[in-house]
């Protein structure tokens, strides 16, 4: 029999029915819900039907909350969400993270600071970020509402095994450079559907260098080059990550799931359908031009002559024009948050760049802490007096400008640099720009009030 990759043990493990022609009949052992789910879990009671395993779902609020000091100014909306979400979870038996509490925030950056998130588990959420906990070494995906419905009543999902590639990344990162950086690169190399059906594993001495946190970043961008799962090996950082997390396990049973999550990688001779690989010490500090993932460049290049009528609108979107460097181009927003770039390691990255600096005038900068533990981790360092110091608002976990789903967004025509994951037309507000990238770039473009590599303002320290 052909060697297996990770991928294909996690999902044999889990298998309940073969359903014929590479679909299965899969148990789930997560399933997070955010805000927007609590629509489907409505529709799913209406139908008379029980969550089959409230233990194993939890939930929290994320997209529409206000992230507000004080959670002010929040919109009818979301205090729709917020009622139906509290009610259903309540009427099921699930347990939910409210505002205020540990356990709230973004549901991937909740999932692994928890310890739902583990090596070797299927873990659902009807969010197409889910391929963020696949950088514990879990089977991760986003589903839609039908399905949504089936795995509240069933714990089961039909899937189709996907294809399978493998990123292998040589090399160590330059200084400088940083998880964002290689992911958005990658991307810019593969294309929005480079990955397209694929489950991704990362792999290489530039990912085992990587801190958990950082390989959290990376597999979080997955889905945008088409990949529904992104998945890396677990090894003894991830162990250490998770240890004395809340739900991991413990005693007899944490020593158990070591030595089994210790042969959760794949063998040898194992397959994909395709292989790239990269050498991850040419990566430099990224930025995004266009108006997908995929449009990016180092921060030292130009803007690219546009090729057809699409990159064309997108220089036309985003107000560039071909030729000119993006480095010193004007900006006006800054936001440092979302499921890709609002960890602890991520804040501390970007305090490192702003401590003892300014916001430069006429620029709006936010941070917006991933979680409720993001955000009292790093009140206890300081990092809140460090960015408030310097001009940045501070404030309270959730998705945010990432989305614009909660009131909050980037004025029309005004240009943001931007730590999410999604540049597309309107995304941080109808007709805003945005400009993707990793949060020690975000944090210098807020003090320099233009874009500029942040290598260059740590030597003017
Ligand atoms: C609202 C939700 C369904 C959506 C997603 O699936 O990713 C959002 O989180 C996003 O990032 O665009
Ligand atoms: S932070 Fe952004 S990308 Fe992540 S789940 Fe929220 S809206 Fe989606």
């Amino acid at each position: 029999m052909a060697g297996r990759t990770l991928f294909d043990k996690i999902w044999d493990n889990h298998v309940v029915a073969d359903l014929g022609d590479g679909f299965s009949l899969l148990h789930v052992d997560r399933h997070l819900v955010s805000d927007p789910g609590s629509k489907a879990l409505a529709a799913l009671r209406q139908r008379g039907h029980a969550v089959r395993n409230p233990e194993l779902t939890f939930a929290t609020p994320d997209h529409t909350v206000s992230t507000a000091p004080g959670r002010t100014g929040h919109t009818a909306n979301a205090l729709r969400y917020l009622k139906d979400l509290r009610h259903e979870t309540h009427a099921q038996g699930i347990r939910l993270f409210d505002l205020g509490q540990p356990g709230q925030g973004i549901v991937h950056v909740v999932g692994p600071e928890l310890g739902l998130t583990l090596p070797g588990a299927s873990i659902v959420c009807s969010d197409s970020h889910t391929c963020t906990h696949g950088a514990l070494g879990a089977l991760a995906f986003g589903i839609g509402a039908t399905e949504f419905q089936h795995v509240a009543a069933t714990q089961t999902i039909v899937l189709q095994r996907p294809r399978q590639m493998r990123i292998w990344f040589d090399g160590t990162l330059p200084r400088g450079a940083s998880a964002k950086d290689l992911i958005l690169h990658t991307i810019g190399r593969l294309g929005a559907t480079g990955a397209s059906g694929c489950a991704v594993e990362y792999a290489g001495p530039a990912i085992d260098a990587l801190d958990m946190e950082a390989r959290m970043t990376v597999c979080n961008l997955s889905v945008e080059m088409g990949g529904r799962f992104g998945i890396i090996a677990p090894d003894a950082r991830t162990f250490d990550y998770l240890r004395e997390r809340p739900y991991a396990p413990t005693g007899a049973l944490w020593e158990r799931a070591v030595a089994q999550w210790g042969a959760l990688h794949g063998d040898d001779d194992a397959v994909f359908d395709r292989e790239v690989r990269i050498d991850a010490s040419c990566i430099g500090p990224q930025i995004t031009w266009g108006v997908g993932p995929q449009d990016v460049l180092d921060v030292g290049d130009v803007v690219p002559a546009p090729v057809g009528p699409t990159q064309q609108a997108a220089l036309e979107y985003m107000g560039l024009r071909a030729g000119d460097p993006i480095a010193g181009t004007p900006i006006d927003w800054v936001f440092i948050g979302s499921c890709t770039n609002a960890r602890i390691s991520d804040l501390r990255l970007a305090a490192a760049v702003v401590r003892g600096r300014r916001v430069a005038a006429g620029v709006k900068a936010w941070v917006v802490p991933g979680s409720e533990l993001v955000k009292r981790a790093a009140e206890d360092e300081g990092l809140d007096q460090v960015f408030r110091d310097a001009g940045f608002e501070w404030r309270e976990s959730g998705c945010s400008l990432c989305v614009a789903g909660n009131g909050e967004a980037v004025p029309p025509g005004q240009r943001a640099v931007s730590t999410s994951n999604r540049n597309f037309v309107g995304r941080q507000g109808p007709g805003a720009r945005t400009h993707l990238a990793s949060p020690q770039m975000a944090a210098a473009a807020a003090v320099a009030g233009c874009i500029v590599d942040h290598r260059t303002l740590e030597r003017h320290a």
